[in-house]
């Protein structure tokens, strides 16, 4: 049966944060015997917490916000891939695959074992692997990872790459239980104006 499998990080206080960023929380700011009738949630989290996207501002303060970005990145049909030993992602490990065509690319490293803590290491992007992914036609990588750089990275040189090349960057991706394939993709960024990137349900539904 063809069912929406959810690729999202569950968002609790167990999830791991980027080491010194915001921790999440979730709050019934208005219980309902205060207030009468209702309960009333309050969240407050760094943007770059479980499943999200990046907007240009998160690494450029000149960059476009989420809420311009256009949808028909984060809708459509993705190409999973499987890199489970790849010291980085870079042309070498690609030209295993066949990416012509691919519009959005979700590649499944499986590096980050233990997402309820912040991982040690993982494996970047190189940054010439964007100008090849532009030229098959990629325009979303998303990665079961927190970054596409190297963590303790500063300059970001592959988001940097990406953005150049029209590439744009999901993050903390959960593909543990996704086969490589073709997929539909949905994975919304809410429209946070000023924001520097958004929390997203990312979904795939198998092709037929
Ligand atoms: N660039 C990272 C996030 C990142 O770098 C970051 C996120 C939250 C708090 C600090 C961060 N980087 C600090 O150097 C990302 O891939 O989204
Ligand atoms: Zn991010
Ligand atoms: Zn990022």
């Amino acid at each position: 049966m063809r069912t929406w499998i959810d690729i999202s990080q569950p968002l609790d206080e167990r999830t791991a944060v980027w080491p010194g960023d915001t921790p999440f929380v979730y709050e019934v700011a208005w219980g309902k015997a205060e207030s009468g009738s209702v309960n009333v949630g309050r969240v407050t989290m760094s943007i770059h917490t479980g499943t999200h996207v990046d907007a240009p501002f998160h690494f450029d303060s000149a960059g476009k916000k989420v809420s311009e970005l256009d949808l028909d990145i984060y809708m459509g049909k993705a190409r999973v891939v499987h890199l489970p030993d790849a010291a980085s992602i870079g042309i070498d490990v690609l030209a295993g695959f066949d990416l012509e065509g691919v519009v959005r690319l979700l590649i499944r490293t499986d590096a980050w074992t233990d997402r309820q803590r912040f991982p040690q290491r993982i494996p970047p992007v190189e940054p010439q692997a964007a100008a090849y992914l532009a030229a098959r036609g990629v325009r979303l990588i998303g990665l079961d990872l927190p970054s596409v750089d190297l963590l303790d990275s500063k300059e970001l040189p592959a988001h940097h790459a990406l953005a150049e090349q029209g590439i744009h960057i999901l993050e903390g991706l959960v593909l543990d239980h996704v086969a490589p394939g073709d997929y539909e993709l949905a994975a919304l960024p809410l429209p946070l104006v000023h924001a520097d990137g958004s929390p997203v349900r990312a979904v795939l539904k198998q092709l037929v």
